[in-house]
């Protein structure tokens, strides 16, 4: 993982109120001690409905822990309604927010093109984007996956400089292993994972690919993050089910930091 600090993000998806995410929180900081954080960076992701509690929790007992958003609008603000924007993010103090989840891509019908307009407004205000890309199954059996991951990564960043790049996460998150208990192989991520990096070095440069962290999701658990964040072009992982549970959370992060288990 050359010399990018692993991320541990947990996207909490449509799961706990602010009340659950605030004992969530402190059970997380709690198992995770300080000396973690030189290792790892931990972030949550909770519903927008959560996040306000999560900050204030945070910042009263200056935990370690950062936190982000699950979506973002294209839009700074005006007549979208239901629709939120990254300028209240950034306010609310979040780091990261995740772009162009397959869950968004399949049931919100978004396209590359709305990834970018999405990845391009977090920049526009400070956030981190994690922006998302990942094959469904018909095209890991046809074998296509390379070329179809190279291709949404070409399409959800076209156009942004280097700098931009520069400033980006990516998540390679195959769709048949979300949710679904099957990970993928530590090859299999790492095959991925590489192919963006090399991706990268096209779109902006060799040093900005080197230090993008690419991260991997789908199933990860304590069981097997290790040897998925072994892999070299793996930098962490976005972890759904099993961030809901602070000790699994805390012990997956605490391998990715290499140890000790808390
Ligand atoms: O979609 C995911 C994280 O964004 C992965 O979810 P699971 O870890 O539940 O498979």
């Amino acid at each position: 993982m050359a010399n990018r600090k692993p991320l541990i993000a947990g996207n909490w998806k449509c799961n706990l109120n602010h009340l659950e995410a605030i004992a969530l929180v402190q059970k997380i900081a709690f198992a995770l001690p300080a000396k973690y954080f030189d290792k790892v960076d931990v972030t949550v992701i909770p519903p927008f409905t959560d996040i306000r509690s999560v900050q204030t929790v945070i910042d009263g007992d200056k935990l370690l822990v950062t936190y982000g958003a699950q979506d973002l609008s294209e839009h700074d603000s005006g007549a979208y309604t239901g629709e939120i924007s990254g300028a209240f993010l950034a306010k609310l103090g979040c780091t990261f927010v995740v772009v162009g989840h397959s869950e968004r891509r399949t049931l919100h019908a978004e396209t590359d093109e709305v990834v970018l307009g999405k990845t391009t407004a977090a920049l526009r205000h400070g956030l981190t984007p994690i922006v998302c890309i990942g094959e469904g199954l018909e095209v890991r059996e046809a074998g296509d996956h390379v070329a179809y991951n190279v291709a949404q990564l070409k399409g959800s960043l076209a156009g942004l400089s280097s700098d931009e790049i520069a400033k980006i996460v990516i998540a390679y998150e195959p769709v048949w292993a979300i949710g679904t208990g099957r990970v993928a192989s530590a090859a299999d991520a790492q095959e991925v994972c590489a192919a963006i990096r090399a991706t990268l070095a096209e779109l902006a440069d060799a040093s900005v690919a080197a230090s993008v962290r690419v991260l991997y999701g789908g199933s990860v658990s304590s069981k097997n993050v290790g040897e998925i964040v072994g892999q070299t072009d793996v930098d962490g992982a976005l972890v759904g089910g099993a961030s809901l549970k602070s000790d699994e959370f805390a012990t997956l992060s605490a391998i990715a930091a290499g140890g000790p288990l808390p």
